[in-house]
């Protein structure tokens, strides 16, 4: 692990894209960042006309020993009380993954409590990982595990039939290991990197920054190392969705990022392979504070902001419409010259 061989995209498709694009009935450009979803679409599947539906939504749930220094506003068994709840489709990306006709799995790779209930998929790597504070989080072995069950996953749902990947998670105290590890890829200071996750107060977040302060120096992790560094001060299911994310490019599937866990899972990926990223679309920003500085670090923007943070791949979910507008308006509009219309050129017209 990770032996994967992701090809480059088909920058000479995405052109193509673009000029057919610029045919359509609609002023060039127009349909603004519409025209460069698809454009990236098709550099992406290398396919001019590309399919993105149905999405695979895969949901890793993991939970966090660091949990126990009081860094996240919600106790640590809320992680397997909302797998049970997403069994029963209740969470928030339940409802939108039906809106959205996706094939949506609920894999347990750590969850601490045991998991009985046949509709959740059941990988677990380890019962939870460790506190990172006092200890590493999990061994490499584990940790190249978890990427292995992401990994797999991602092929599982892609033989489904899944041509978008969408990644989410549920851990209680996974923005403590999201934050230290996006802490270890800049020179940015705590202070705007770690936030207020599921909703702790002023006072904790200044604690929650202490505990990972005193975690980077006990462990100096090194991003260079990626498994190392995973194993350090990762976390299940983190290093899951990066390995979901990795089977997604190797195999031409465009993959729609959702927030904070998401985008640092992305970052923890492109360690693995620089050019899974060219994959990647960002869904949403964000609430999270760390979320502008993963973006920046991952070099995307992101197509939505509606003040969103929660996780569970439900800022991807929300977004993918924008992705079957994108490839409605490839697939289904007419050109000027399939529908006989005049273009501004042909008449020499200039824009007033
Ligand atoms: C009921 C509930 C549902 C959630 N769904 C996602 N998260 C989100 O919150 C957690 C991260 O925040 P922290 O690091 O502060 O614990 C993750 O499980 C994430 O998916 C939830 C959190 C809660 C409480
Ligand atoms: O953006 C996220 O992924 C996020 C933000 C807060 C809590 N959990 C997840």
């Amino acid at each position: 692990m990770m032996n994967v061989s992701i090809p480059p995209i088909r920058r000479e498709m995405a052109e193509q894209a673009r000029a057919y694009i610029d045919q359509l009935t609609k002023p060039p450009g127009s349909l603004g960042r519409l025209e460069d979803i698809a454009a990236e679409l098709a550099g992406m599947t290398g396919e001019l006309l590309p399919r993105v539906t149905p999405p695979g939504v895969l949901v890793f749930a993991a939970d966090h020993g660091v949990a126990a220094e009081g860094v996240s506003a919600y106790p640590a068994e809320v992680t397997a009380q909302m797998v049970s709840n997403f069994a029963n489709g209740g969470a928030a990306i339940n409802a939108f993954s039906r809106h959205i006709g996706a094939l949506l799995q609920v894999i347990d790779v750590g969850v601490a409590a045991p998991i009985a209930d046949e509709r959740v998929i059941q990988k677990k790597v380890r019962p939870g990982t460790n506190n990172f504070a006092t200890m590493e989080a999990m061994t490499m072995s584990e940790a190249e595990q978890a990427l292995h069950v992401g990994y797999e996953q991602a092929v599982s749902v892609i033989g489904q039939g899944g041509r978008t990947l969408i990644v989410g998670e549920m851990g209680i105290g996974n923005t403590t290991a999201a934050s230290a590890l996006l802490a270890t890829l800049t020179d940015e200071p705590l202070e705007r990197i770690v936030g207020k996750g599921s909703g702790i107060r002023e006072e904790r977040l200044a604690h929650k920054r202490d505990v990972i302060r005193r975690a980077l120096l006990l462990h100096q992790p090194d991003p260079a190392k990626p498994i190392e560094w995973l194993a350090k001060i990762g976390g299940l299911e983190i290093a899951a969705m990066a390995g979901a994310m990795l089977a997604a490019a190797e195999r031409r599937i465009p993959i729609l990022l959702d927030g904070f866990i998401c985008t640092v899972a992305a970052l923890v990926a492109r360690q693995f392979a620089p050019n899974v990223a060219e994959y990647m679309i960002a869904g949403h920003r964000s609430q999270e504070l760390g979320h502008d500085i993963a973006l920046r670090l991952l070099g995307k923007e992101p197509l939505l902001d509606l003040r969103m943070r929660l996780g569970e791949g439900s800022g991807a979910a929300v977004a993918f419409p924008l992705f079957v507008a994108a490839t409605a308006m490839v697939n289904e509009m007419a050109t000027f010259a399939s529908a006989g219309i005049s273009t501004g050129e042909e008449k020499g017209e200039k824009q007033a």
